[in-house]
């Protein structure tokens, strides 16, 4: 892949390197299940590794990282790689119910060596996780996502939601629901779409 995206991510050899050996075990295991569309694959740096990489900063650099419904990884295997390097005591933890899916989450940490672990179950099994930052990526809609946020955040943490067109619609109904400051980043990735941070949720 081209070095004109470890300038884009301002990253240093070493973590590019890893998002390259990433890319390449997700373009693997993409034949035998369906992490992304094959044919956003090889769009891959652009809408899948760019895209997560963009909300890497927006997050309070300490506590966990709580990433729901991860996929294949995106946002919060990439958000791993990034810490690896840049903070090492950062800790990821990838909520995914699907077990192919977690299981390829698990080789993925065990083969970079992140610090990261997956919870094989679906959200809303899980124990509070008394995270700073909880993250998703075509989830849910945002009047769910606050309460899965509400659950999961500790006090003073940071909801960070990427959200489609429909971003400002799904933000009215919310409100209608929950009471919440936020900002709307529109996206590095898609002038079209919203990464959403959050904090102070609570019941309308
Ligand atoms: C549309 S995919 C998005 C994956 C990834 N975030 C991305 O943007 O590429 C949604 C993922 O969430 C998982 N999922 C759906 N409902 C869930 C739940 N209640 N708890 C945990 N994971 C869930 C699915 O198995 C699926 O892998």
């Amino acid at each position: 892949m081209s070095v004109e995206w470890q300038e884009t991510f301002n990253v240093s050899r070493e973590t590019y390197d890893d998002l390259t050996r990433y890319a390449e075990l997700v373009g693997r295991w993409t034949q035998k299940i369906n992490l992304i569309s094959k044919a956003s694959l090889q769009d891959i740096w652009q809408r899948h590794i760019w895209d997560s990489a963009q909300i890497y900063d927006l997050g309070e650099p300490k506590g966990t990282w709580l990433d729901i419904g991860s996929g294949g990884g995106f946002p919060g295997i990439v958000v791993a790689i990034m810490a690896k390097r840049d903070n090492p005591a950062r800790k990821v933890v990838l909520v995914e119910s699907d077990q192919r899916k977690a299981a390829f989450l698990r080789t993925v940490i065990r083969e970079l060596q992140l610090n990261a672990s997956v919870e094989a179950t679906r959200i809303e099994a899980l124990d509070p996780a008394g995270a700073t930052v909880v993250s998703a990526r075509a989830l849910a809609s945002l009047s769910q996502l606050l309460g899965f946020a509400d659950r999961h955040l500790q006090k003073g943490g940071s909801a960070i939601f990427m959200k489609g067109a429909q971003w400002q619609n799904e933000l009215s109904e919310a409100q209608s629901a929950w009471s919440f400051d936020h900002q709307a980043h529109t996206s590095q990735t898609d002038p079209t779409a919203a990464v959403l941070l959050i904090k102070g949720i609570h019941r309308a």
